[in-house]
């Protein structure tokens, strides 16, 4: 979870390599409609949000049917909605990602090819609940370079699934 690139694809689809699991990109997920509106800089609302999660939650549900393991992407900005994905799922982990907005706004400014604007990220920013400390998961600092971050994240991964009851 995490706002805008803070390196959730990043660090998502190097963990699921490390940890033999399977990697699930939540932006591939999202309606069409929902694209077409971040691409035109138009934040989106919960209401766009909830078919989006449900779809997220689904996915999360299928993999766990099937017995494997998966490394999700997704916003998950508010605590309503990582409780709407942990709803349907017993064993939901987060890796809250997190940087200096200076550091962000550098990375989207950046990145080529995707449908998120600069502009986005203040509301972003503003619409982000933090990870609470009663919520099973981590912070991870992403702001040292890909292969520290992918580490902490993993050293994180590795605690909660110590501290889970049925690991
Ligand atoms: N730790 C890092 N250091 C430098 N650049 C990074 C790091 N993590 C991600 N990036 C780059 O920042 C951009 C955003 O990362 P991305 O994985 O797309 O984030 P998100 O999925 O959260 O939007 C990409 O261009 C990516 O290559
Ligand atoms: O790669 C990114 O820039 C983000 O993942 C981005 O795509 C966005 O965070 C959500 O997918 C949109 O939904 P939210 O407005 O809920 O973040």
């Amino acid at each position: 979870m995490g706002v805008s690139a803070t390196g959730k694809s990043s660090v998502a689809r190097r963990l699921a390599e490390l940890h033999e699991c399977d990697f699930i990109e939540g932006d591939d997920l999202h309606p069409r409609a929902n694209v077409a509106k971040m691409e035109a800089g138009d934040p989106l609302t919960d209401e766009d949000r909830w078919p989006w999660l449900a779809r997220v939650a689904q996915t999360m549900r299928e993999q766990a049917d099937a017995g494997r393991s998966s490394v999700v992407t997704c916003s998950a900005l508010k605590r309503a909605y990582r409780d709407r994905l942990r709803e349907d799922v017993a064993d939901v982990w987060f890796l809250h990602l997190h940087a200096p907005a200076a550091v962000l706004e550098d990375r989207m400014s950046r990145r080529t090819r995707h449908f998120m604007p600069v502009s986005l990220l203040a509301s972003q920013l503003a619409t982000l609940e933090p990870l609470a400390p009663a919520e099973h998961g981590r912070v991870v600092d992403v702001t040292p370079p890909l292969d520290d971050v992918v580490a902490a994240a993993s050293r994180a991964l590795a605690e909660l699934l110590n501290e889970s009851p049925g690991a």
